[in-house]
């Protein structure tokens, strides 16, 4: 079975001469299909940089992506917005949320547009707020608004989930729920979830660790044995 990605010497330079920073310094990797991937490295490191270039929100300074057969680097600006509309789901720290629609109509935003979205219902119901569907997000805890954005994305049942920082303004009781939603997801509905995050203990529910230093991949860690996101120490 093909990868659900293959990076080749994937570069990323901001600005010119001494002032470059080299944000992605070429990363070759490959990411299985179906597998929770995580990535780690400190602040700087260019795991954000990977993931808005897989994730096709931004373009490599050289070298190449694919996703599946489809070489991303290669596609027009239009090619790339139906990628991302089609078979990316995107989960940030913040959960970018309207405030005036309730639960259900923000997932229902996405659904609205989508080609075969599951019900809204459906899509809270997975994430365990089947209970708060006419709530709006101030009437929400930020782990619950976290899991309607984690609906939202899932909603138009992506091949691939993105997810930044999900748990970063969250304690940690709450940080764990919301790693056990996007466990669920992976399990049944076999999404691909890659997550960005500083809480190094994450690392124990992957598949697969992806360690970045300095725009460059490290180490690839493969877990035998993957920790359930509620025994998670943080
Ligand atoms: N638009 C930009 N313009 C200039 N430099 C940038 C830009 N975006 C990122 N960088 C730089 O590229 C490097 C990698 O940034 P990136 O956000 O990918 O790191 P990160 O590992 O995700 O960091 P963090 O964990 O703090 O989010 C950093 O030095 C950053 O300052």
């Amino acid at each position: 079975m093909q990868p659900a990605f293959r990076t080749e010497a994937l570069s990323k330079t901001y600005g010119e001469g001494p002032a470059a920073v080299h944000a992605l310094r070429e990363v070759t990797l490959e990411i299985p299909r179906g597998e929770v991937v995580v990535l780690l490295g400190p602040s700087g490191s260019g795991k954000s940089t990977f993931l808005n270039i897989i994730g096709g929100l931004d373009r490599p300074s050289s070298g190449k992506a694919w996703f599946g057969d489809q070489c991303l680097t290669e596609m027009s600006e239009r090619a790339l917005t139906q990628y991302r509309r089609s078979h990316v789901g995107f989960v940030f720290q913040f959960y970018n949320l309207m405030p005036s629609l309730t639960a259900r109509e923000n997932v229902e935003l996405v659904t609205e547009i989508s080609n075969d979205p599951m019900d809204a219902g459906e899509a809270l119901r997975l994430v365990g707020l089947e209970g708060r569907l006419d709530h709006f997000p101030a009437q929400m805890s930020g782990g619950e608004q976290q899991r309607v954005a984690i609906a939202r994305a899932i909603a138009k049942r992506p091949a691939v989930l993105f997810c930044d920082e999900p748990t970063g303004a969250l304690d940690s009781t709450t940080g764990r729920r919301v790693l056990q939603v996007l466990n669920d997801v992976n399990r049944e509905l076999g999404t691909t979830v890659l997550i960005v995050t500083h809480a190094a203990a994450t690392a124990a529910m992957a598949h697969r660790v992806l360690h970045f230093t300095d725009g460059q991949l490290r180490e690839t860690i493969l877990n035998e044995t993957r920790a359930d996101p509620a025994e998670i120490e943080w």
